[in-house]
């Protein structure tokens, strides 16, 4: 296992008669960007909140650097909450150097950091505003400035892309791809399997407690079931249902996406499709993460 090395090793959890994690484990590498997704109340929190010691795992065990996660190395770790962790009444600046000195930095080097981010994320106007009196957006800056302004050696990000505009997910993401080119490992959840795919170097997909796949995107589409889609303008509805180890995933307007079984043959497929008269478009297409994640969850596991 390479240093700096996040590792969540086989970590449970229970809430009541709910379990909100079965023995889950995966790591998070420096440098990396981990994609953290599944549906809701999949585990993403649960299991983010373990890493941070604000919730206590019953089972297994969160190391990095080869050791456990203690408190010392817990105020070295750059944590967004879901809820959100910011002191409404207090001033941007303010909040940020009081944050960056709870984790033990010197108020020099805090306040600075602190000059440092209030600039990279567009906040200089609002420096000196309360956190309330911004908006939802802005506040949400302001809590990755939190998460930063101590220069964390892992980032543990929840839902930090969820309602920023477009710049601001423009920001978000080369913040996050700078700090996992500086050696960072990074972790972060999200619905927007789209970003998450354009971002991650790697992705766990969770559903209901456990991890149902775990791998680079490239990896993990490339043992999805491969697609077709055929554009035969003359084909009746229905001309493929009947072929061996297809699957007919939509059809309109002479248009048909089709799902190709490992061992199908994609000739007899073009033939088949020639059979109805004219064929304009005969391709094959990967399946997109957002086909993936509905299949992980449907079917609990892909491979
Ligand atoms: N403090 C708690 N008390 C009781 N149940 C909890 C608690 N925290 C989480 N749960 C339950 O554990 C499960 C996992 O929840 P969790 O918040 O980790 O999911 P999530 O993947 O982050 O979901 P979302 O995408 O909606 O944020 C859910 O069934 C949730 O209701």
């Amino acid at each position: 296992m390479p240093q700096r090395t996040l590792e969540i090793d086989s970590v449970s959890k229970r809430f009541g008669d709910v379990v909100a994690l079965d023995s889950v484990s995966f790591d998070v590498r420096p440098g990396e960007l981990f994609g953290f997704v599944g549906s809701n109340g999949a585990g993403k929190t649960t299991a983010m909140r373990i890493v941070l010691g604000v919730v206590s795992a019953d089972a297994g065990e969160v190391r990095f650097d080869g050791r456990p996660v203690t408190h010392e190395i817990r105020t070295r770790i750059g944590y967004m909450p879901e809820e959100r962790g910011l002191y409404p009444k207090m001033k941007v600046l303010d909040q940020l150097v009081y944050l960056a000195q709870l984790h033990g930095m010197p108020p020099n080097e805090a306040h600075r950091n602190a000059e440092t981010w209030i600039g990279r994320l567009g906040l200089t106007d609002r420096r000196a505003d309360e956190v309330q009196k911004l908006s939802l957006g802005n506040q949400q800056r302001v809590q990755l400035a939190a998460a930063l302004v101590h220069d964390p050696a892992v980032l543990v990000l929840d839902e930090p892309f969820s309602g920023l505009d477009p710049i601001a997910v423009d920001v978000m993401s080369d913040v996050l791809r700078e700090q996992a080119a500086s050696g960072v490992p990074v972790i972060f959840s999200s619905h927007q399997l789209e970003l998450v795919e354009r971002l991650c170097d790697r992705v766990g997909i969770i559903r209901s407690g456990r991890i149902v796949a775990c791998d680079s995107v490239a990896e993990l589409t490339s043992s999805a079931a491969s697609q077709l889609v055929v554009s035969a303008p003359a084909a009746p509805p229905g001309w493929a249902a009947a072929l061996p180890g297809v699957r007919v995933v939509s059809e309109s307007g002479g248009s048909t996406v089709l799902e190709l079984a490992p061992d199908a043959d994609d000739q007899s497929v073009l033939a088949a499709a020639l059979a109805t008269g004219p064929v304009h478009e005969f391709t094959r297409r990967k399946a997109s993460l957002s086909e993936l994640f509905r299949t992980a969850v449907a079917e609990g596991a892909i491979r």
